[in-house]
């Protein structure tokens, strides 16, 4: 059995190699000879699966290791009887962690408490859930949008994007792509939504570029209402708008979920599932995969505060390390995806032990996500 993988998947030569023959390939374009003899494809978001890709191919199972699957054609794919698994929330937490880096960023330069501000979050699924988590164990106030879930019936506080728009001082979105139906999301940011926000407001997009009309958010941001935005994501990519990013505050190259964490845990999904696929079910324990990260313990003392906080999530992950690179080499063709390929390894907040002498830091930091411990 001929299996191919995306070459940036890691571990994934070293897992599917127990199930048939790995070939490692560039997921950008895919070479397309290399699926004459494929019987499962392994690919990420940058890898459109569809008709054209797949007609005529032996393939019967496509994984993908992401959270967001706009880049596949599932129903084509059904209809084809060929075998299909995402990965759901594999690097939810990475993303959470990408907002938060940035937001205390913005609160140091601006001189603001995270804690003083409302933020809005749109899409409550697997992100938008942990980050809501990790805010109110802040003392964060939250605004929840997710239409979806309201019309679902679920448990929780729903409202309006409208109420977000008018009321939140933040609004980030974590929405998958549906370009049309009841729930579309292509352009839910766009030039009357901006005309709309306040003065003053932040705006973060690590979903999909094409949820905001990046021209539209050009124009606002060249115009004379304060707004702030950070991006991880455009439309389109790889080939971002250069004005944009430099109006943008924090810029990064889709990269919002690329934890080891996350990457690991996408690869391991999908392996999962296609073991199951084809009748040799096998479980993967992140932990028999990941190295030891570079810091593995501090001592913290006294109460948490937020300049604390944002020095402490330093060690572990800032966003600016991935904003400096981009503004470096944007523009320049291949560049882009190189910053991913080549993506220096970065750690989940998990994977520092955080040794506290007061009870409450302890406990707060275990909330958003530490592994901390009372001394
Ligand atoms: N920048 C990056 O590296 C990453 C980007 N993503 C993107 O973020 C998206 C969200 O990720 P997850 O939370 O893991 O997905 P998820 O599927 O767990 O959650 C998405 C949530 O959005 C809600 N939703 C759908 N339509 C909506 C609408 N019109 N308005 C408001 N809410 C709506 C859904 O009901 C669901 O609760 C993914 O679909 C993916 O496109 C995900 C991971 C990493
Ligand atoms: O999981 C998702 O959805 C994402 O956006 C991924 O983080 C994107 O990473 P690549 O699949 O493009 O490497």
């Amino acid at each position: 059995m001929k299996i191919l993988v995306d070459e940036n998947m890691p571990y994934a030569v070293e897992l599917f190699s127990r199930l048939g023959n790995v070939q490692a390939v560039p997921g950008r374009p895919i070479p397309q000879d290399a699926l004459n003899d494929a019987d499962a494809l392994m690919v990420r978001s940058v890898t459109k699966v569809n008709e054209s890709l797949l007609a005529g191919k032996p393939v019967k199972f496509v994984g993908t290791a992401t959270a967001g699957t706009d880049h596949v054609d599932d129903a084509w794919l059904a209809s084809a009887g060929i075998g299909f698994s995402a990965a759901p929330g594999c690097n939810a937490i990475a993303v959470v962690e990408y907002v938060f880096s940035s937001l205390l960023i913005l609160a140091q330069r601006d001189g603001f408490q995270l804690r003083d501000k409302t933020v809005g979050i749109i899409g409550v699924g697997n992100v938008g859930s942990r980050l809501n988590a990790r805010l109110e164990a802040l003392g964060v106030r939250t605004l929840l949008c997710d239409p979806p879930r309201a019309d679902r019936g679920d448990a929780g506080e729903f409202w309006p994007l409208d109420k977000l728009v008018a009321e939140a001082d933040i609004l980030t979105f974590h929405t998958p792509l549906n370009m049309s139906g009841p729930y579309a999301t292509h352009h839910l940011v766009d030039a009357d939504l901006l005309a709309r926000l306040p003065a003053d407001r932040i705006l973060i997009n690590a979903c999909r570029g094409e949820v905001v009309d990046n021209a539209a958010l050009l124009d606002a941001l060249s115009g004379n209402k304060k707004l702030t935005a950070v991006l991880d994501v455009w439309e389109p990519e790889p080939d971002l708008s250069l004005a944009l990013l430099e109006k943008v505050a924090i810029g990064t190259a889709h990269i919002a979920g690329y934890s080891l964490e996350g990457k690991a845990r996408g690869t391991t999904q999908v392996f999962e599932a296609f073991s199951q696929f084809i009748g040799q079910p096998q479980t993967v324990p992140l932990d028999s995969l990941l190295p030891a990260p570079e810091f593995a313990e501090v001592t913290l003392s006294g109460a948490l505060s937020e300049a604390k906080l944002l020095r402490l999530i330093h060690l572990v992950y800032d966003v600016r390390r991935d904003d400096r690179p981009l503004r470096r080499v944007a523009g320049k063709p291949g560049e882009f995806d190189k910053l991913r390929k080549f993506y220096e390894e970065r750690r989940e907040w998990s994977s520092l032990r955080v040794i506290c002498d007061d009870a409450t830091t302890a406990d707060v930091l275990k909330k958003l996500g530490f592994n901390s411990q009372l001394k």
